[in-house]
């Protein structure tokens, strides 16, 4: 039996369906334990089901189907310690089954459509993550998995992800601008012709003055680096890894930029990468590579989406030990 919470730690993961939440979770949980970690799918409080919202042409994505209210009670109240019942949306379905008790937990992970749209909601969140994935990249990792595993056709696929492109635009994309962190997915820049998806250009824009979160950053915190790693420690095949870091401005806030264009052709070799970034919040030299290569599997792992996933976990970690710590410290003042 996992201890009572001392203080519940929120963690906001936000992304539109087949983004790589679940793959993001799965890494999490690496850095959490499986026990340690609640994992709350918001798509539990959809509030019109799926014929209800056949019948009026509102989207699950449109807030009107969806209880913000009692997303945002019910979450408040686990972080005040308090246990729930929560409603489940059942995917097979498409009804709400009856409600299952949450009882809080150390970490509680907000996951889906929406963890960022309702002010109130946003304002309970410790750290979040906002996985933004360009429309070509999206469309071939769908097609991956639909056509191969769920029997949907091209034609399916493109027509559903275009119906879903008005709402989404409208009230899926704007999140980002409040994420601490935003894992942004796009075709690479280092071929002029590519199949998209296949070689990847991924960014890591990581908000400055964040209250218990330091960016991470590579060789000189704000400078400006263009870096080609490929050299005598790591093997590079055709066309070649290409590094970035850099200020930017992203939604009037000030961020730092960190991006890999390509992919790792031997992933214990990304050490020789992990010993030139600062402020990983790794606990031990080589962390991030271990975590990388315990699951060489997971999509995305021999590129910058499996590592900005590791490296967004680690700061999720080092900002709850923070939150922690600040509550013993409070504790032992009283
Ligand atoms: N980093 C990645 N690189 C390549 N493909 C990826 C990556 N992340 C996800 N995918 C592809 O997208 C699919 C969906 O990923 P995942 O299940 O993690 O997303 P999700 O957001 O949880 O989806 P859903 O909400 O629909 O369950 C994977 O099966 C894989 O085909
Ligand atoms: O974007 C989604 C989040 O997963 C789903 O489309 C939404 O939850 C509706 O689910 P379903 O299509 O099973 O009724």
């Amino acid at each position: 039996m996992i201890s009572k919470p001392e203080r519940v730690v929120l963690i906001g993961v936000a992304g539109d369906s087949g983004c790589g939440k679940s793959t993001f979770l799965q890494r999490l949980e690496d850095l959490f334990g499986a026990e340690f970690m609640t994992v709350i799918c918001l798509d539990d409080y959809h509030s019109l089901d799926r014929k209800q919202r056949k019948e009026t042409g509102i989207t699950a994505l449109d807030p009107r189907a969806n209880n913000f209210d009692l997303m945002y009670e019910q979450i408040k109240a686990l972080k005040n310690n308090q246990a729930i019942d929560k409603p489940i949306y059942n995917h097979e379905t498409g009804e709400l089954d009856p409600p299952e008790r949450i009882d809080p937990n150390h970490i509680v992970v907000i996951e889906g459509l929406h963890p960022l749209h309702d002010e109130r909601v946003r304002g309970l969140i410790d750290f979040s993550v906002y996985l933004d994935i360009s429309d070509e990249v999206k469309i071939s990792w769908k097609i991956q998995r639909d056509m191969a595993e769920r029997g949907h056709t091209y034609d399916d696929i493109l027509a559903s992800i275009n119906a879903r492109r008005p709402d989404f635009d409208a009230y899926i994309d704007p999140q980002k601008q409040h994420a601490d962190v935003v894992i942004q997915i796009l075709p690479t820049q280092l071929l002029e012709e590519e199949k998209p998806g296949e070689i990847l250009r991924v960014r890591l824009i990581q908000k400055e003055d964040v209250k218990d979160f330091d960016p991470v950053y590579l060789f000189d915190e704000g400078s400006t680096i263009n870096w080609v790693p490929c050299g005598r420690k790591l093997t590079c095949s055709y066309p070649g890894i290409r590094m970035f870091y850099g200020p930017d401005d992203y939604y009037g806030n000030s961020v730092s930029v960190l991006e890999v264009d390509g992919q790792f052709e031997k992933l214990d070799e990304v050490i020789y990468i992990e010993s030139h970034l600062s402020n990983t919040s790794a606990k031990h030299y080589g962390e991030m590579t271990e975590l990388l290569l315990k699951h060489r599997d997971y999509p995305g792992s021999n590129n910058g989406s499996g590592l900005f996933q590791v490296l967004t976990g680690l700061k999720m970690r080092s900002t709850y030990e923070r939150l922690i710590s600040d509550k013993s410290q409070e504790k032992a003042a009283v």
